[in-house]
């Protein structure tokens, strides 16, 4: 079970190019608990999501961090967040496990897991199959995979149900309930529909 910790972000404004794209947005996600963020294309789902991290600075607000062992938020953010973007973060010219061996060694984890995790994401038969030669669900499962290695308390996940089959929608959805389970959180954005068995908090952005 990981330690409690919470963020909540106060009154948050942004402003990206001359377009303000929220105001007075509050949230609260605690250990424990799965906020899905809603909004129609450039709402500023992944705007908020890339605030929430520390990547952008908000023009109005702050985000505030309950947590215990460090220091300062950036810091936990650092250590204890994962954020799997628009962007998968796949390199083409290595092969599955080599993407997840990288970051492995990134993140100081067991490179033992790795076997396991490209199994639970259907990727066995493909460990040596270099990343440009798969399916875009495929490379979606590779940074998946990650979700399974690094063994964090926040995911932050960008629309991660883009690109898999039903089956991988619904495995998505049980290793984010399991998240929760070991009092982990988790923020995400889709545009589709997503069925989880545990309450979900929703946030609509946008002004
Ligand atoms: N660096 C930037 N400079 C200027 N404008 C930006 C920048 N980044 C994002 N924007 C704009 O902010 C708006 C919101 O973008 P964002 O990606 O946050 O939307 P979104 O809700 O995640 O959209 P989608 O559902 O399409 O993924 C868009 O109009 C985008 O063009």
């Amino acid at each position: 079970m990981y330690p409690s910790f919470s963020l909540t972000g106060q009154n948050l404004a942004l402003i990206r190019g001359d377009r303000l794209l929220f105001k007075d947005c509050i949230f609260q996600v605690k250990s424990g608990q799965v906020l899905h963020l809603k909004g129609p294309n450039g709402a500023g789902k992944t705007s908020l999501l890339n605030l929430i991290c520390g990547l952008i600075e908000p023009d109005q607000g702050q985000v505030i961090g309950e947590f215990e062992d460090v220091d300062s938020l950036s810091s936990w953010l650092s250590l204890k967040t994962l954020y799997l973007g628009h962007q998968l973060g796949i390199k083409s010219t290595l092969s599955v496990y080599e993407n997840l061996a990288f970051y492995a060694a990134l993140r100081g984890c067991d490179r033992q897991q790795i076997p396991q995790a490209i199994s639970a994401v259907g990727l066995q038969g493909y460990e040596t199959q270099l990343a440009a030669h798969l399916s875009q669900g495929q490379r979606r499962r590779i940074c998946l995979a990650r979700l399974l290695i690094e063994n964090v308390p926040l995911w932050i996940l960008d629309e991660p149900f883009v690109a898999l089959d039903v089956k991988g929608q619904a495995w998505l959805a049980g290793l984010i309930e399991q998240q929760v389970e070991r009092n982990g959180a988790v923020i995400f954005t889709s545009h589709q529909p997503v069925s989880l068995s545990i309450p979900t908090l929703e946030l609509s952005v946008g002004v």
